[in-house]
C-alpha cells in the first residue's frame, strides 16, 4: 500500500494506492489555519505505507512540515520525492534545464505517456494552466503556463477598483452584467489559449485534461477531449511501481 500525496499551489490531494489501483482522492486546502491538525487526525487512520510519494510545487514550508509529519506517524515508510530529470518512464524532457520544469506537469506527462497511446497535449487547469505537447513516443516538445480561471478572476479584483471576486457559473456567451462578463471572459481565455496551442500541432494530438477546472474547461473547448481528473496521483503511482522494480 502506497500513500500519494499531490501538494499543489492552493490545495493538497492524497490518494491510498493499492497494486497500482488508486483509490478516493482527499482534496483539501493546504492555506487553512487548522490545516495540520486536521490531516494529522485522518493521517492517524491510515495503516503504514510501504510507500509515500510526494509530489510538491508549494513551498517548502508546507512541504517539509508534511514530510516531518508522515516520518514521525509512519516511520517505516519509504519516501519517495520524485524529480523533474531529462528522461523518465519513457518521457523525454524538452526543456533546457530539465529540472525546472515543474514535477506536476512531469507526473502528468508521464502518466499520460503510460497510459494513453499516441501524440497528445496534456492541459493541467488547477491554480496555474500548463500545457504540454506530448509525441507517442514520449518526446516532450514545450509547454506554456497561464493563471487558472480563479486566478484570473483574483487578478482582476484585486487591480481594478470596481470588479469583485465572484462564483458565478462559467459560460461562452457574450454577457449583459459584470459577473457573468467576468467568468465568461476568463473561460474564454483558457479555452483560447488552449485553442490555440493544439492548433500549433498536427491533428493527430489528443487533448487531455486534468486538475480542478479540467471539466469546466474542456467542455468549452472546441474538438474532441479526454478528462482524467487525478494525472498527477497516476504519476506519482508510476514512480511507486518503479521503485518498487527497480
Ligand atoms: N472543492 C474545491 N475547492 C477549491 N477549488 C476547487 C474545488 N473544486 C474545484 N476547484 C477548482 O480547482 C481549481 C484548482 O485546481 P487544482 O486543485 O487542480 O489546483 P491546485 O492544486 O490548487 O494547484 P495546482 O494543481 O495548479 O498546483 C480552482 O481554480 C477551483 O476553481
Ligand atoms: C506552473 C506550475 C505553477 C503549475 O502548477 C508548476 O508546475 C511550477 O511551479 N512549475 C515550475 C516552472 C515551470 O514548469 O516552468
Ligand atoms: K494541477
Amino acid at each position: 500500500m502506497n500513500l500519494l500525496i499531490d501538494l499543489g499551489n492552493s490545495r493538497l490531494k492524497w490518494a491510498i494506492e493499492i497494486d497500482a489501483q488508486i483509490g478516493p482522492v482527499t482534496q483539501m486546502d493546504y492555506r487553512q489555519a487548522d490545516f495540520m491538525h486536521h490531516i494529522n487526525l485522518l493521517w492517524q487512520l491510515v495503516e503504514s505505507p510501504n510507500t509515500v510519494a510526494i509530489a510538491s510545487v508549494s513551498e517548502l514550508g508546507v512541504f517539509s512540515g508534511l514530510l516531518t509529519l508522515c516520518q514521525s506517524l509512519w516511520p517505516q515508510a519509504k519516501t519517495l520525492v520524485p524529480k523533474s530529470t531529462q528522461c523518465a518512464y519513457g518521457v523525454k524532457n524538452a526543456y533546457i534545464q530539465a529540472e525546472k520544469l515543474g514535477v506536476d506537469r512531469w507526473l502528468a506527462m508521464i502518466a499520460a505517456h503510460v497510459h494513453y497511446p499516441g501524440d497528445k497535449c496534456v492541459v493541467d487547469c488547477g491554480t496555474a494552466i500548463t500545457i504540454d505537447a506530448l509525441q507517442a513516443s514520449g518526446k516532450h516538445l514545450g509547454g506554456l503556463i497561464c493563471p487558472g480561471l480563479n486566478l484570473m478572476k483574483q487578478a482582476l479584483a484585486s487591480n481594478t477598483a470596481d470588479l469583485t471576486f465572484n462564483a458565478e457559473p462559467y459560460q461562452t456567451n457574450l454577457a449583459i452584467a459584470t459577473k457573468p462578463a467576468i467568468a465568461n471572459g476568463v473561460l474564454l481565455a483558457a479555452t483560447g489559449l488552449v485553442e490555440a496551442a493544439i492548433r500549433q500541432l498536427d491533428d493527430s494530438y489528443q487533448l487531455i485534461f486534468t486538475g480542478g477546472d479540467a471539466m469546466t474547461v474542456a467542455e468549452a473547448v472546441s474538438g474532441s477531449v479526454l478528462l482524467d481528473q487525478n494525472l498527477v496521483l497516476k504519476g506519482l503511482s508510476v514512480f511507486c511501481q518503479g521503485a518498487q522494480t527497480a
